[in-house]
């Protein structure tokens, strides 16, 4: 459990300078379509604050919009709000479980870790002979081309990177952005998730396909039987 604690995810020495996005100009609460942070006047929560999924990106509110801070447009950045513990698995190392419940669409916590480029990944990899997979691959299509970001918790993280893969999850990843371009990984409740439940999301698609990728133990009905890999996690 060797790492830096850090309470969002940061910008890698690499990454090209953070662009920041503007703020909205909305007097009190932003529901209206003159709102620049919500797609076509749409909200991202609802009134309870749980996300509303479609496909449009996700822009929360910021400290450049004139709304309010207790604006529903900003979740993500207000932080973890259930109380969560890492404990030790049977099989899978440390994992991380909830003391509460947690409703379906409720944010859990951030994954955070240092925003790095591919060649920034190639070089920790080379560095460093990891065994176990933690950088996050971000895959976004922007006008017909896909943009891919890394997401790297091992020298700079939060509790986020003690979640454990299974092929029956019980939290998912929403991008969000707030104020700033680099990609926050909010993890969501996909269901209504009970005290004492391990939380878990799907690591994604595998692109090796042989026999020499790590034992899946999620032990859920439908496990895919191994931990979805790539040779490094650029490919
Ligand atoms: C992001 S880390 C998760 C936290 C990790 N268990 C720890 O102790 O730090 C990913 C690693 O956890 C283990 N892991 C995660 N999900 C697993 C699963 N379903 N079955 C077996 N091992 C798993 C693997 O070693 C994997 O490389």
């Amino acid at each position: 459990m060797n790492y830096q604690e850090i309470a969002t995810t940061i910008r890698g020495s690499d990454f090209p300078e953070d662009e920041e996005l503007a703020g909205c100009e909305c007097d009190f609460e932003c529901n209206s379509e003159n709102c620049s942070c919500l797609m076509n006047g749409e909200s991202n929560y609802s009134e309870d604050a749980k996300v509303i999924r479609n496909s449009k990106p996700l822009l929360e509110c910021h400290s450049d919009c004139s709304c309010q801070q207790n604006c529903g447009n900003r979740v993500v950045q207000k932080g973890i709000r259930k109380k969560l513990e890492i404990f030790s698995t049977n099989a899978k190392g440390f994992g991380v479980k909830t003391l509460e419940i947690i409703d379906e669409n409720e944010f859990v916590c951030e994954y955070a870790g240092e925003c790095i480029n591919e060649k920034e990944v190639e070089r920790r990899n080379e560095e460093i002979k990891y065994e176990d997979n933690y950088t996050l691959t971000i895959k976004e299509h922007f006008g017909g081309r896909i943009q891919k970001t890394f997401i790297d918790p091992r020298k700079k993280g939060n509790i986020g990177r003690f979640l454990n893969h299974s092929c029956e999850p019980n939290c998912d990843i929403v991008i969000v952005r707030i104020g700033r371009i680099i990609p926050i990984v909010g993890l969501f409740a996909r269901r209504k998730i009970e005290a004492d439940e391990e939380l878990t999301y799907d690591y994604g698609e595998s692109l090796i396909t042989d026999e020499s990728r790590k034992k899946c133990e999620c032990q859920s009905e439908n496990c895919r039987k191994f931990l979805p890999m790539s040779i490094s996690p650029v490919e």
